[in-house]
């Protein structure tokens, strides 16, 4: 891929425009970020010395309500990057119908390198240096990949020092014990499996005779692999930054993960561990399990893993897309022709966002509700929205990404039309 990410991700909005009668104004507003905001956080390290991070918060939209998303502590993180997820939470919270905007955020590091107290001093950091751009009614942040709940709770506090006051909706995804959901923890994972589990019957496909490949080993991807486990999926290969196994008969998740906690790769559990022999395996490169024979493969990693250069290799019927951006735009095209079935990531790892949007309501309101209040409402949202998104693309003959860039360019237009011409910023 020549071009950047963002450039990338515009081309599905540019796909689904034909579908929709949208102003140009709307068209044109939409082709671009509302505010970016470029940090440098200062850190002292607990060796003495100070380190300076590179952070990003960029609010992409928020016509909708106040801007929300995630924020990511990566290598690989850039302002181009930011920017592409931050397009994505725009048309997730809509296709979702959400009062939410969209954004992201995110640091350019590897998290696994420094300290805790070190870790702590950077969120708070980072918090310092983007306060006056968030907010309960602004823009509330969430965790991404290498965050987390503790992540969250220092990020709020901090927020509420600065500001003198409690706002715990300043932030999502936070611990139970200090204003998070229950639920928000499997959020990713439970709404992506209520997806599939709307869909794959349309196909006449039962569990048990569905192979599941997984990339990624974490929040998301650990848990979509143990939920449909116990679904009675054949979950045959998963994997992490260092690579996965592969075993014909399948999985057992559990296990897996039990040993991935204790600070172990998935490669290294099974071939250095001492239950290495209770089940014969392979040992796979991500690359290799891209490329596995499977029914349904599931990217719950990074973006760009599927692109021109690998597309061909790729053998599953279906892809629920777990993580953000994992299939490029030439690679879409390819698949289409294929006859894979894409299940775009505004749709699957919506459940997320959603759960953020209950803690927030919850937060607000001070009632807080059970886990399966959480779960039945998070059910009856992602099949609501699932339904309709197969609908359209049924009626419209188009893909299930584009058909959900459709609902979300409705949505979104409505809304702008709804709140008028600005012409005021024209004018003067
Ligand atoms: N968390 C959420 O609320 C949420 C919601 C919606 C969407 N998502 C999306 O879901 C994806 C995963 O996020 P997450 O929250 O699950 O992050 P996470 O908990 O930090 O887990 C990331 C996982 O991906 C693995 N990984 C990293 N680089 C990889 C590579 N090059 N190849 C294969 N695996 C790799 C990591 O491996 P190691 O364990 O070895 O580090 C880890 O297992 C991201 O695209 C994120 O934007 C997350
Ligand atoms: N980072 C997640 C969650 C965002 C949120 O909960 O605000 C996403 O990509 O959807």
């Amino acid at each position: 891929m020549s071009d950047s990410l963002f450039a990338d991700a515009s081309r599905r909005l540019e796909r689904a425009l034909k579908y929709v009668s949208l102003s140009e104004d709307t068209i044109e507003r939409l082709k671009y970020p509302k505010s970016s905001l470029i940090v440098s956080i200062p850190v002292r390290m607990d060796d003495g010395s100070l380190r300076i991070f590179q952070g990003y918060r960029v609010r992409y939209d928020n016509t909708r309500g106040p801007s929300k998303g995630g924020v990511r502590y990566h290598p690989g993180v850039s302002l181009d990057e930011v920017q592409s997820l931050a397009f994505w939470m725009t048309f997730k919270c809509a296709v979702l119908n959400l009062p939410f905007g969209g954004a992201k955020g995110g640091i350019t590091l590897n998290p696994k390198e420094l300290s805790k107290l070190e870790l702590e001093r950077l969120s708070r950091g980072y918090v310092d240096a983007i306060a006056d751009f968030i907010g309960p009614d602004v823009d509330i942040p969430a965790p991404d990949v290498y965050t987390n709940p503790m992540i969250m709770g220092w990020m709020m506090d901090q927020y509420n020092i600065i500001k003198r006051q409690l706002s715990p909706a300043v932030v999502t995804g936070k611990p139970v014990t200090i204003g998070g959901s229950l639920g928000r923890d499997t959020a990713t994972a439970m709404g992506a499996f209520f997806v599939v589990q709307t869909l794959l019957p349309k196909f006449e496909l039962n569990p048990q005779d569905t192979t599941v490949a997984v990339q990624g080993f974490g929040n998301a991807g650990a848990e979509i692999a143990e939920l449909l486990w116990k679904a009675g999926y054949k979950v045959v290969a998963v994997s992490d930054s260092q690579g996965g196994i592969y075993a014909k008969q399948g999985l057992d998740i559990p296990s897996i993960r039990g040993f991935k906690d204790s600070n172990k790769g998935i490669k290294a559990i099974y071939c250095e561990g001492s239950v290495c022999n209770i089940i014969e395996h392979e040992i796979l490169t991500n690359e290799q399990l891209l490329a596995l024979d499977v029914d349904v493969l599931v990217p719950a990693a990074l973006e760009n893993q599927i692109t021109e250069a690998n597309v061909n290799d790729v053998k599953a019927k279906f892809i629920f897309e777990v993580a953000n951006g994992p299939i490029d735009s030439a690679a879409d095209l390819v698949l289409e022709t294929r006859g894979i079935h894409v299940i775009p990531d505004i749709l699957v790892n919506a459940g997320g966002v959603t759960v953020s949007y209950f803690e927030w309501v919850q937060n607000r309101s001070g009632l807080y509700w059970t886990l399966d209040e959480v779960n039945q409402r998070l059910k009856h949202k992602m099949v609501e929205e699932t339904e309709a998104i197969w609908k359209k693309s049924q009626e419209l003959s188009v893909s299930m990404r584009t058909a959900a860039y459709v609902y979300g360019l409705n949505r979104l237009g409505e809304a702008m039309n709804a709140k008028g011409t600005r012409d005021y910023y024209i004018n003067g």
